[in-house]
């Protein structure tokens, strides 16, 4: 018989033996590889319907016997299975056509046994001839019955039990399984035939018109050919699978008239069967690449066994009767399409992880016998390829740290071994440098990724700047390392208050735990009391214009590189945690001077409510001096000898009192302006203490947090905050005023210059007129309210009339000069 030469599945047509054969419809060509169908057109009737059909297969076993048969079709499968191909020879045809008979057999009858047991027969025949290899069978039997599965080798005691099997179907690498099917090995035919009279016993049959013994579901009968040498040390071995299939038959329920559960088994097939023939069909069809395999079981288990890397053969069975012509055809139509689904069979290779390892032992043995041969003959002696000891690591360690810092030029190369441990020294402690400097700048500035901080959107990276602060707020990569240096976004920042409070809480039990002293000798934030290291404002006492000078020791550069991690907080609370910190000698200073400032202003208070009072009892006691002397010249004036006006004893010591009273009033003047005098070189020691105070601070805010965005204006600071505690600097009626006054500018921000430039110098002018005019010189003569709250007015002179009176408010160190 000639054979197809395309690798396509090979498909023969097979007749069930008849005594109604339908000879006046159905041929047979004489190559024995093709069918005429020739269908008589109705006389009566306008019939378009084609009447002739030709199918050409790949053979018609027509009155050929069960061994002929085999030796056509399943020989060459079982050889090749053996060789590590996986084959698969698929009985499909109407029901009755004799699809079991030739997959099977009778089982009583020897001469009529089907395909499975002769292919057995085979196969431990061909085992037993190839003395060079060693083969292990396994055998399953699966049965698909209403689209459920049921190993046929397990024994079932009820319907239930395809439940509790609970097989289901698995793909590796291409391959199909069935998990949970059982495969029993079978070392022998007789054991192999065991197993398949065992499971032909389990199989479900049914009856019905057409056939008394009807399967009434799909079998598959799998052996597993597991092939090694015995001769090669080859580490690769082969394992195939021979799949034979008996489905089930197509059926007509009109012809078969079954009802109820043979019925419903038959939809069962005929709905499984459409779906094998759309699996087929899409495999034939070279523009789909897609097949529907998991459509059903059948379907889904024989994805691996339908062409494609495996030997397929299929078996068309048809019952030559003209009762069954329209099955015929559609066998046949089946069949035809069977024949054009590719197959490219290969090898199924397996490594074989015990012998691979035994031949790279054996591999690895020769080349090392091949070095040191070779070493020899170069005369290279003394050679270790053995693994490095802990020794010899630690001194090629050694090397490449002498290596980085420049004390070592070259390596002597030994070995592969030694470039390979050198190389992953270094890899080390690259990797630990990395890991070392990463850590450094996490201790020190906030770290984002540099992925997201690219993502950020108006995320400026933050140049380096600013003196000392070279090292803060940069940006961009680490020596092309994967994160960014600089500043979080405002919405990767962590909550700032907490912040800083968890930044006081753990200062504060640092302090605890070390008695007041830090315990982090890093922070930033010295203990109270401590000596100033960092920043300090000092009083020159040599210098008339006494300065505040910032010092700035070595400890204060390696403070601000010792700063613990924190993330950019408000300014306000900023503020707060720098007078803590860097700020704490400053803001002390400040503090002192400001006691000091307001001890002279209550002093300057107590001073004036004192003149006051003694002007009062000046005005008295000259109304009642004025009042005597009236009264005596009235009376007529007395003179004594020296012709000198005699007074009476209570208008002289109204006189005497007046004069005292005067002295006092002058005194206490002199005490008030000289008070005056160092209120207002205090309320300057205070002003620029606190412009140190923000300049500092703002210095330091943009070292530590700024994105560069900010500059760190002080009137920013000052304007940023609006209300009246945000920054505790100011304590003092006039402070408050003038920063109200600021905050009311703000909503004129163009006029702010302008303003801050009058309020000071209004400030200059009425404290140098305070410091340079008494009561006794020309005052000026308009009233000025000095930032103090100061208010200065009207002319006063020597004359007791103008001793000016000066007012006092309550409780306050604001005063008034009338
Ligand atoms: N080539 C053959 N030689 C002798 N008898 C045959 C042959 N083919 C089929 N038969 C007989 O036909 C009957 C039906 O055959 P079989 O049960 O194998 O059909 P089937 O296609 O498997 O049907 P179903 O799909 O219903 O199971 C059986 O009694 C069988 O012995």
């Amino acid at each position: 018989m000639p054979q197809r030469s395309s690798n396509k599945v090979k498909v023969y047509v097979r007749t069930r033996p008849t005594n109604n054969f339908a000879s006046s419809m159905l041929s047979f060509g004489q190559d024995n590889r093709t069918i005429c169908i020739h269908r008589i057109a109705s006389a009566n009737a306008v019939d378009n319907k084609i009447n002739d059909w030709a199918f050409h297969l790949d053979g018609v076993f027509h009155n050929v016997s069960q061994e002929e048969t085999f030796d056509s079709v399943g020989k060459d499968v079982v050889d090749r299975t053996l060789e590590g191909y996986n084959g698969t020879i698929m009985c499909y045809g109407q029901t009755g056509a004799g699809k079991t008979h030739t997959m099977t057999g009778f089982a009583e009858s020897y001469q009529n046994r089907g395909i499975i047991p002769r292919a057995l027969q085979h196969l431990y025949q061909e085992i037993n001839a190839r003395q060079d290899f060693s083969y292990s069978i396994r055998i399953a039997y699966l049965e698909i019955y209403n689209d459920q599965m049921c190993d046929l080798l397990r024994t079932l005691n009820s319907p239930s039990d395809y439940q509790q099997q609970q097989l289901s179907i698995g793909e590796d690498s291409g391959f199909v399984y069935v998990k949970g099917l059982s495969y029993r090995i079978a070392n022998s035919e007789e054991e192999a035939l065991n197993l398949l009279f065992e499971g032909e016993t389990n199989r479900t049959i049914g009856q019905h018109i057409l056939n008394k013994q009807s399967s009434r579901s799909h079998c598959i009968f799998t052996i597993l050919v597991e092939c090694r040498s015995i001769l090669s040390s080859d580490d690769k071995y082969t394992v195939s699978k021979i799949n034979l299939v008996d489905l089930a038959g197509s059926e007509r329920l009109a012809k078969t008239n079954s009802e109820g559960v043979t019925k419903r088994e038959a939809t069962f097939i005929n709905k499984s069967l459409s779906f094998l023939e759309q699996v087929v069909l899409n495999l034939s069809d070279k523009k789909t690449n897609y097949s529907h395999f998991r459509s059903s079981k059948l379907t889904h288990v024989l994805k691996d066994s339908i062409g494609g890397r495996c030997i397929t053969v299929m078996i068309a069975n048809i019952w030559p009767e003209l009762q069954h012509m329209e099955e015929t055809v559609s066998t046949l139509r089946f069949a035809s399409r069977m024949m054009c689904v590719p197959a490219e069979p290969t090898v199924n290779a397996v490594i074989d992880p015990v012998k691979a390892i035994e031949n790279y032992k054996r591999e690895n043995k020769y080349l090392k016998e091949e070095l040191a041969l070779h070493n020899t003959l170069v005369n290279r002696s003394g050679i270790s390829y053995e693994p490095l000891s802990e020794q010899q690591l630690y001194e090629i360690e050694n090397q490449c740290r002498r290596f980085i810092d420049g004390n070592l030029d070259e390596f002597e190369i030994q070995n592969v071994r030694q470039v390979q441990a050198v190389f992953n020294t270094l890899k080390t402690i690259c990797r630990t440098t990395e890991k070392d400097v990463e850590k450094k700048y996490r201790d020190r500035y906030v770290l984002t990724d540099k992925h997201d901080y690219d993502q950020q959107d108006g995320q400026k990276m933050s140049g380096a700047s600013q003196g000392a602060s070279t090292m803060v707020g940069t940006a961009g990569e680490l020596d092309g390392q994967s994160f960014g240096l600089g500043i979080a976004s405002k919405d990767q920042r962590v909550n700032k208050e907490a912040l800083l409070k968890m930044t006081r809480n753990k200062r504060q039990a640092a302090s605890k735990t070390s008695g007041g002293q830090q315990a982090n000798p890093k922070s930033k934030s010295p203990p109270v009391g401590s000596k100033p290291t960092s920043v300090s404002l000092q009083r020159s006492v040599t210098n008339d214009d006494e300065q505040f000078s910032r010092v700035k020791e070595p400890s204060d550069v390696a403070e601000m590189k010792d700063q613990p991690p924190s993330t950019p907080p408000t300014r306000t609370a900023a503020f707060e945690d720098f007078k803590q910190t860097r700020g704490l000698n400053l803001n002390k200073i400040y503090l002192e001077n400001k006691e000091i400032l307001a001890s002279k202003k209550k002093q300057f208070a107590d001073l004036a409510r004192r003149i006051n009072q003694t002007k009062v009892d000046i005005d008295k006691t000259r109304v009642d001096a004025e009042r005597k002397k009236n009264e005596r010249l009235t009376m007529g004036e007395f003179l004594n000898e020296n012709g000198e006006t005699v007074i009476d004893e209570e208008e002289y010591e109204l006189i005497a009192k007046l004069q005292e009273l005067k002295g006092t009033y002058r005194n206490d003047y002199d005490q008030w302006k000289n008070l005056k005098s160092e209120i207002n070189y205090c309320q300057n020691l205070v002003n620029q203490c606190q412009n140190r105070l923000l300049q500092e601070f703002d210095i330091w805010y943009n070292e530590c947090y700024s994105n560069g965005n900010n500059t760190g204006d002080i009137d920013d600071i000052l304007s940023s905050n609006k209300t009246t505690n945000e920054y505790q600097i100011y304590d003092d009626a006039a402070e408050r005023f003038e920063r109200m006054q600021k905050e009311l500018l703000l909503s004129d921000l163009d006029s702010m210059p302008f303003r801050q430039a009058q309020m000071r110098t209004n400030r200059r002018h009425v404290f140098n007129a305070a410091t340079t005019q008494g009561p006794w010189k020309q005052a000026p003569t308009t009233t000025v309210t000095t930032n103090n709250g100061f208010k200065l007015g009207r002319n006063y002179g020597q004359d007791s009339q103008s001793l000016p009176a000066i007012s006092v408010s309550a409780g306050r160190q604001k005063s008034m000069v009338r």
